[in-house]
């Protein structure tokens, strides 16, 4: 898909297309469509950006609430996204062992008490050691350092999610 044919899409097909872009967040894409035209993928992903960037601290931290757990029960239930399903499948976390899953939820259940918003991570950017060793590092940083790290985080799966839809090829950071 073109840039051109983004900018040329009604209210309705940019929401249907876009508006998976960012995990649950109804109100991102109908914000960016009204910013329209864009020059190229990477203004079209500024303008995601940018509105999460502008939210205050309460608003950011709501972003971040709308992601699944990586490997929680969502997962379990058969009840994340496909964009979700995708990714947390790529890094393993489909065919994790009982144990394992129940390691995870620990880690999962002290970072969300501590930070009070889900452990966020690019799960196609990690594996499936990465992930627990990533999050038991975090689970010691301070606060600020830690919503700035998650909101990064949500950066990367909205850039490869953004390059998967225009068929394009995201750069790893
Ligand atoms: N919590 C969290 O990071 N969830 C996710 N990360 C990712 O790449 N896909 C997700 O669902």
């Amino acid at each position: 898909m073109d840039i051109e044919k983004v900018n040329s899409m009604d209210f309705g097909e940019f929401v249907d297309v876009f508006g998976s872009v960012t995990e649950r967040c109804p109100l991102i894409a109908p914000a960016v469509r009204s910013q329209r035209p864009f020059s190229d993928l990477e203004d079209l992903e500024q303008h995601f950006f940018a509105f999460t960037d502008a939210l205050p601290q309460s608003g950011q931290e709501g972003v971040l609430r709308w992601h699944p757990d990586l490997a929680g029960r969502e997962l379990q239930r058969g009840e994340l996204s496909a964009e979700s399903q995708r990714e947390q499948s790529a890094a393993g976390h489909t065919s994790l062992g009982a144990a394992e899953r129940l390691w995870l939820a620990e880690l999962n259940a002290q970072y969300r008490a501590r930070s009070g918003f889900p452990f966020a991570l690019a799960a196609r950017l990690s594996d499936r050691a990465a992930v627990p060793r990533e999050r038991a590092r975090r689970l010691h940083c301070p606060p600020a350092q830690e919503l700035n790290t998650a909101l990064g985080e949500v950066k990367k799966i909205d850039r490869r999610r953004l390059a998967d839809l225009l068929g394009s090829h995201a750069t790893e950071s």
